[in-house]
């Protein structure tokens, strides 16, 4: 749909539902709601249904980019090491540019100092030496900060919100929004830890299963939550006032847009608040599309952006091996392994059939196999991940559907026991360069090995090798000195 004529959807939606609300609707009477202090995690409520009625197409897409955002979150405990530059784009080009290399330099209010550093934080990353700045400045700022996963944007925002609140009133003060219940309460984990010196702010987390009692006005100053519930809270039942709100994030503007309902119900949050309220958005990807959603909803803004790293495949060493069917291609995988000593690798399968197994004959063989499987939840694919990123198994068997957009960096060989294909059948190069991508970091020398069991797997190989203009090399893995000669 266009940006046009979904916004005139919401505006007939609002007055479709203007008129509703005069409708007298009996309710069901609402239990205690929760509320959390900033230093009690224990109060988050229990997990309820998911967010949005209907499943569609569009909703799995939303669920897996939110999956893969919390997968990311989940397994990471340090910032992305990232050499790029910040582009800055000002609203007001004339007015300077501050950015600070160190958090005393920002004056915070000693107790969110205390908090940072008690995070282990020395300094701030890249990102957040220009975005704090912005965010913290007088009068208020609007921001659009994009960023990959791991650079430090919702540690920024977070530590925006508890700068900006004051904690002797006694409503909400900063509305922070995000796609999906476990995202907001893992923002509501920072929240709590970065605001552990300053009991004084409390913490709210509006969704779907905390119910709070009708006519209630919220005390806490922070509210976290999913639209939806943001929405209703601020709408239908009036828990909050949104004319004091000062603060209005948007987090996983990425993941966020994927779903028409959420654009519409943040629009409609973001069109009851004060005009001189401070709008943050973050994102990791800056699509169009995202684009688009952030010019509707956030007026005037800075923008600030920080580059992927370019992968690329210059550092990688590539080549194919040539098997007829899927036990030899088992074989020509333990040939490799008995020649090269290989720290960790990922393997790559096409199906969660292959990928199991894949990984059983590993085990049999005696290799500590880890596997990413698809019906795994997203707490225990990021176990998973997280044992083999601290070196507990040597291998991960993955289907490509589960491991996309996971960055796990140390892997040393990565292969592609199916190469990568898209729905049509044609070779998927963006997967295949971010597969392999991962081997080569930082100047490291990777290594990747294809198997290729057909003629149209000849042709897709053939087809990568075009399209990235690099020659993938034949390896005979019955010949050990010749393996033995590509890990040198
Ligand atoms: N200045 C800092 N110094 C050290 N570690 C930091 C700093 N800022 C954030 N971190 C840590 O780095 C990790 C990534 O930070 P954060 O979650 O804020 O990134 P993000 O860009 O929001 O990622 P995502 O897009 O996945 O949400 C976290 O473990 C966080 O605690």
């Amino acid at each position: 749909m266009a940006t046009d004529s979904w916004a005139q959807a919401v505006d007939e939606q609002e007055a479709a539902a203007e008129s509703i609300g005069h409708l007298q609707i009996k309710e069901k009477p609402e239990e205690n709601g929760t509320a959390a202090n900033v230093t009690d995690s224990s109060s988050a409520p229990a997990k309820s249904e998911a967010e949005g009625d209907g499943k569609s197409t569009e909703d799995d897409d939303k669920d897996d980019r939110a999956a893969q955002s919390l997968l990311n979150k989940l397994i990471r405990n340090n910032l992305v090491n990232t050499t790029n530059q910040v582009e800055v784009l000002q609203k007001d080009p004339s007015s300077p540019l501050y950015s600070v290399k160190s958090f005393e330099e920002l004056r915070l209010k000693p107790q969110l100092l205390q908090g940072v550093y008690g995070m282990g934080f020395n300094r701030p990353s890249k990102i957040q030496e220009t975005a704090l700045p912005m965010m913290l400045a007088e009068p208020p700022q609007n921001l659009i900060a994009q960023s990959q996963s791991g650079t430090g944007k919702t540690a920024a925002f977070v530590l925006a919100m508890l700068s900006h609140v004051d904690p002797n009133n006694k409503y909400p003060q900063c509305l922070c929004v995000s796609p999906t219940y476990e995202l907001a309460l893992q923002t509501g984990k920072v929240i709590e830890q970065m605001g552990k010196y300053y009991p004084e702010v409390k913490l709210v987390y509006a969704i779907r299963g905390n119910k709070l009692q009708r006519g209630m006005k919220l005390q806490e100053q922070i509210v976290i939550g999913t639209p939806g519930t943001m929405l209703d809270w601020c709408s239908k039942f009036k828990f909050i006032d949104p004319k004091k709100v000062k603060v209005f994030v948007l987090d996983e503007a990425d993941v966020m847009i994927a779903t028409q309902g959420h654009q519409d119900q943040s629009i409609r949050i973001q069109r009851m608040l004060p005009k001189n309220c401070q709008m943050l958005l973050f994102s990791a990807t800056f699509e169009e599309s995202v684009w688009n959603f952030a010019q509707r909803i956030v007026p005037d803004p800075n923008i600030i952006k920080l580059k992927r790293e370019e992968e690329t495949l210059d550092t990688i060493k590539q080549y194919y091996v040539l098997c007829n069917c899927k036990e030899e291609k088992f074989k020509a995988l333990c040939n490799i392994y008995g020649a090269i000593t290989i720290a960790q690798a990922m393997i790559f399968c096409h199906t969660r059939k292959t990928a199991g197994w894949l990984a059983g004959e590993l085990s049999r063989e005696g290799h500590q196999v880890a596997l990413l499987s698809g019906e795994m939840q997203v707490e225990q694919r990021a176990a998973v991940i997280e044992r083999f990123r601290d070196g507990k198994e040597k291998v991960l068997v993955t289907t490509n559907v589960c491991a996309r957009g996971i960055d796990v960096e140390q892997v040393s060989v990565v292969i592609n026991f199916d190469l990568p294909i898209d729905k049509d059948g044609s070779p998927d190069n963006e997967t295949y360069l971010h597969r392999i991508g991962r081997t080569g970091r930082f100047g490291k020398r990777g290594l990747a090995i294809n198997m290729v069991d057909s003629k149209m797997s000849m042709n897709i190989l053939n087809r990568i090798q075009t399209h990235f203009n690099k020659k993938i090399e034949k390896l005979d893995t019955d010949d050990l000195d010749e393996i033995e000669k590509i890990a040198s």
